[in-house]
């Protein structure tokens, strides 16, 4: 496995982390005007939080939507996320639905990676990741814990089952209860990038007084962080401009 993921020549996994900026319109419309303001704020990649949209259990208005976005934004890699209501998402949907769902954006040929939560079915993990595989579209395993930080073992496994699955990007978000918790998410990041990690991985502690953990993942591993555009896609996304000088002034002391 390689220790970097290239999508559309943005190389996660080296140098700075790489900045993620989520489109969450509930509208056609919505999603057509952040995308086109997006552009301005020159993000590494994007995600389509497809579940703060209004008909996302319509998948021909979902693929058509996906059309839209990625003919406004056709250079940046492209994420497309179905975020689950148990994992801090807007909605609940079948389990057959949500492997429909990533399947058709997986097959699309519009999309760059899909997001899948690791906390399915591991035989549909495995199913979503070949369909994913066999179109060249990467896969982020994703666990979201937005109760709390789990220990630091328990996040280093979580990770690791990730990578064993087969996701190209193993990837954690986490809520911290104390400043302790934020530096249990920084360890098992550094202890999983340093000790088992073949390929890049993708941490977060969330909320305030997580935001240390959004900034300093070229320090202790984690090779991509959510920036905020104009609505934040989960609690504690800084702005991208700020997000952006933060990171440069880290990468320079290093
Ligand atoms: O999984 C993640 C990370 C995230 O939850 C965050 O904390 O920045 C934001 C989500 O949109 C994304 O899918």
């Amino acid at each position: 496995m390689s220790r970097t993921v290239t999508v559309k020549n943005v190389i996660i996994g080296e140098g700075t982390p790489k900045i993620c900026v989520s489109l969450v319109g509930a509208t056609l419309s919505d999603l057509k005007q952040e995308a086109a303001a997006l552009k301005a704020l020159a993000p590494d990649l994007v995600e389509w939080r497809a579940d703060f949209f209004e008909q996302v259990e319509e998948l021909e208005a979902v693929m058509d939507a996906l059309g839209v976005i990625r003919a406004l934004l056709p250079d940046l890699p492209l994420i497309f996320t179905f975020r689950s209501a148990k994992e801090g998402g807007e909605k609940e949907i079948s389990t057959g639905d949500y492997i429909a769902l990533n399947k058709a954006a997986a097959a699309s040929g519009l999309v760059d990676i899909i997001d899948v939560e690791l906390f399915n079915e591991e035989e549909d993990v495995r199913v979503l990741i070949a369909a994913a595989h066999d179109n060249n579209v990467f896969v982020i395993l994703s666990n979201h814990d937005f109760h709390g930080t789990p220990p630091k073992e328990e996040i280093i496994s979580r990770l690791r089952k990730a990578q064993e699955l087969g996701g190209d990007l193993p990837k954690i978000a986490v809520m911290p209860g104390s400043p302790a918790d934020v530096l249990i998410l920084l360890a098992a990041t550094h202890m999983m990038k340093e000790e088992y990690a073949d390929r890049p991985i993708i941490t977060m502690s969330m909320a305030g007084s997580g935001v240390i953990s959004r900034l300093a993942g070229e320090i202790f591993g984690s090779a991509l962080t959510f920036g905020a555009a104009y609505r934040p896609s989960a609690p504690g996304q800084v702005g991208i401009r700020e997000l952006r000088e933060v990171l440069a002034l880290l990468h320079r002391s290093l």
